[in-house]
């Protein structure tokens, strides 16, 4: 697969490009926060199930290929929703290696648990400190690391929880990943960045 310059203005027609930039006011950012994201859900529901299956498959074959999984033994993924990059296989994957997967469980307060996908059973919150490396969902992130999530806030509250060594790797479509020197994602204080990036075609270290 050929490898996509990141999006630029001109590569993002279906979007509002005013949601693009960041301000220090925090009503203004959470607006934007939310234009985007309201544009990045009507695309992704635009997907259909064919590439949906190619996407999945080509995120299995980028991360099985990426050096982060290396050696790990116990990762925390996400099962994949539809709309979001999926990573059936790259989970098929996983347990084929052996490797401990902990998938999240939403609590009432917004915050994850966990359970290993072999053993369910809740492991508690803090179960995510103890990972050799963190798949997180998102529905864009910039190349200076910047995430943003669905909007509850329950990564941010998990990846506090995780030792600075351990990296964090975010999953998105090719045309999800932004570059921030010309577009940087709306962030305030409370979001965690990542150090790294995925899509259906590349792996990237991110400058977080
Ligand atoms: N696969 C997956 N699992 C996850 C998350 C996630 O983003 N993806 N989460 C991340 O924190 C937590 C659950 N929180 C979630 C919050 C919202 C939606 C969601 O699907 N939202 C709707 C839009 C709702 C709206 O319009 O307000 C959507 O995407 O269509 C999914 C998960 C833990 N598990
Ligand atoms: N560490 C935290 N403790 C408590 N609340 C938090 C924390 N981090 C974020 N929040 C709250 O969660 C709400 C949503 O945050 P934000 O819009 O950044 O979510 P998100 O990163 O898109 O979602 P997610 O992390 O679930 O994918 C905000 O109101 C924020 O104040």
């Amino acid at each position: 697969m050929s490898t996509p310059p990141v999006t630029t203005p001109a590569a993002t027609p279906g979007l509002a490009l005013d949601t693009l930039s960041v301000t220090p006011d925090v009503l203004e950012v959470e607006a934007r926060k939310h234009r985007l994201r309201r544009g990045i859900r009507s695309r992704r529901l635009d997907r259909d199930t064919g590439s949906a299956r190619a996407v999945d498959t080509a995120v299995a074959r980028v991360l099985t290929g990426c050096p982060l999984l290396a050696g790990v033994h116990r990762v925390a993924c996400y099962t994949s929703r539809p709309g979001e990059p999926g990573t059936r296989e790259l989970l098929a994957e996983l347990e084929r290696h052996e490797v401990d997967v902990l998938l999240p469980v939403l609590l009432p307060d917004g915050d994850l648990d966990w359970e290993l996908d072999r053993h369910p059973g809740p492991l508690g919150p803090d179960a995510i400190a103890a990972v050799d490396l963190v798949i997180v969902p998102a529905l864009a992130v910039d190349t200076a690391g910047r995430r943003l999530g669905q909007g509850g806030g329950s990564y941010d509250r998990a990846l506090g929880r995780v030792p600075a060594r351990v990296p964090v790797l975010a999953v998105v479509h090719d045309d999800e990943l932004f570059d921030a020197a010309v577009t940087p994602l709306p962030t305030l204080p409370h979001d965690r960045p990542v150090q790294a990036v995925a899509t259906p075609s590349r792996w990237l270290w991110l400058a977080a």
